[in-house]
């Protein structure tokens, strides 16, 4: 092979671009979201205010905010094609394959969706996030052979969106682990779906069709399905006592442990001390310290075999889990969360783009003649 020919597979260790929106850190184990310390924004801001500073690129005046929280209050509810579109899927459809046919549907609503103009991008950016939470929590509803709950507009985004999802109003403890779930899962620089959402609207299409590009590469449980395999293997191990035997029977299959690893990371993850942090408030909320303990042991196990530490999945399955989520409607909350991560990213593309095309060194026949 040439020097021209190195190949970079899954472009491991390659930079594409450059980027204002979120820098991750492997040495110093750290991630900023427009320079803030996300554990610092987790602690301190409402999904609200992180999602106008990752599009903005500043926190939201107090003014800036009151307009945002209200126009996000007033486009929650879904039109009747989106809801109809998601009552006619079969129940056999997984919600990943509902968020983004919705998606799709949303896109096909609008009538300026070619518009790119950055003013027409960020209008659509904040509509897709009022909307996901309706599309997320209608969608577990319904395969409970529950009804659609009506949002509230006196109730933030992460209340409303456990109040469409269980019909009550979550307890202030659960609220707040939710919000931190959402804060940490918004952005995470040129991860899997981000990357597919830059290379759909590289060239020029518009951003529902990246947003729902990004929905199917995040399905996957390499990226964000993760979370949902995640909470599969807790069921499967069922007690702490049982989570070493099980791990190296999975390790001797050579089965990738999920939860575990991270392509840019491989110290540990940056977020999962204050995703654990609010998964321990959980599990005394809920009363689990049984699931804690599985938690542990499968943590520690996994660190002495292989020295590979949790990702950001790790702590969010069980921690859904202990919502009351439905295991299948994990991944469809991170999508409600990275929404605005692929949006800024769109927008960020748009803004000095170059077609995303690479390279690809051919090793299949020589030129052969067809057979007589
Ligand atoms: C929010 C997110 O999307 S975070 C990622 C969520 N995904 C998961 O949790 C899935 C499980 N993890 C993985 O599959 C991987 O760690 C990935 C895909 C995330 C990162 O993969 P890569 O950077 O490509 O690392 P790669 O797969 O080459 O792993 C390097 C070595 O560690 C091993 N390894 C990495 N992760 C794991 C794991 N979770 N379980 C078992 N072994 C693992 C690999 O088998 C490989 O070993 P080898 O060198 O003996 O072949
Ligand atoms: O960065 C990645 O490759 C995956 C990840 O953690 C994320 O998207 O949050």
């Amino acid at each position: 092979m040439t020097q021209e020919q190195v190949i970079y597979k899954g472009l491991a260790g390659v930079p594409v671009d450059y980027t204002a929106i979120s820098k991750v850190n492997a040495e110093t184990n750290s991630l900023l979201y427009r320079g803030y310390p996300v554990q610092e924004l987790a602690a301190t801001c409402s999904f609200e205010e992180v999602a106008w500073l990752l599009w903005h690129g500043e926190l939201p005046t107090s003014e800036q905010l009151d307009g945002f929280v209200e126009t996000e209050r007033s486009e929650r509810v879904l039109a009747s094609n989106v809801r109809r579109a998601i009552d006619d899927l079969p129940l056999t459809a997984h919600p990943m394959d509902v968020c983004r046919t919705a998606v799709s549907v949303i896109g096909a609503n609008d009538p300026e969706a070619e518009d790119n103009r950055p003013a027409q991008n960020l209008r659509k950016a904040k509509h897709l996030f009022a909307q996901l939470p309706a599309i997320v929590a209608y969608d577990q509803r319904r395969r409970r052979g529950q009804s659609l709950v009506e949002p509230r507009d006196d109730l933030d985004y992460a209340q409303n969106f456990l109040w469409m999802t269980f019909g009550e109003e979550a307890e202030p403890a659960v609220v707040d682990a939710f919000r931190v779930s959402l804060v940490l899962y918004a952005e995470h620089s040129f991860n899997a779906s981000t990357f597919a959402a830059r290379v759909i609207v590289s060239t020029l299409s518009d951003i529902y069709s990246a947003v729902t590009g990004a929905i199917g590469a995040l399905k996957g449980p390499l990226h964000g399905g993760a979370n949902e395999a995640v909470m599969h293997a807790f069921d499967e191990i069922g007690t702490a006592d049982r989570a070493e035997s099980w791990l190296d029977d999975a390790l001797a299959r050579k089965a990738k442990v999920m939860g575990f690893g991270h392509r840019v990371y491989k110290h540990g993850d940056s977020r999962v001390p204050t995703m654990r942090a609010a998964l321990e408030s959980l599990v005394e909320h809920y009363g689990r310290p049984d699931l804690l303990a599985l938690y542990e042991t499968l943590e520690r196990a996994m660190d002495e075999r292989k020295g590979i530490k949790p990702n950001l999945d790790y702590p969010a399955g069980p921690a859904f889990s202990l919502m009351g989520f439905d295991t299948e409607t994990f991944t469809p909350i991170f999508v409600a969360s990275r929404v605005v991560g692929w949006t800024a990213h769109v927008m960020e593309q748009l803004a000095s783009n170059a077609l995303i095309r690479p390279l690809s060194v051919y090793n299949g026949h020589e030129e052969r003649q067809l057979p007589a």
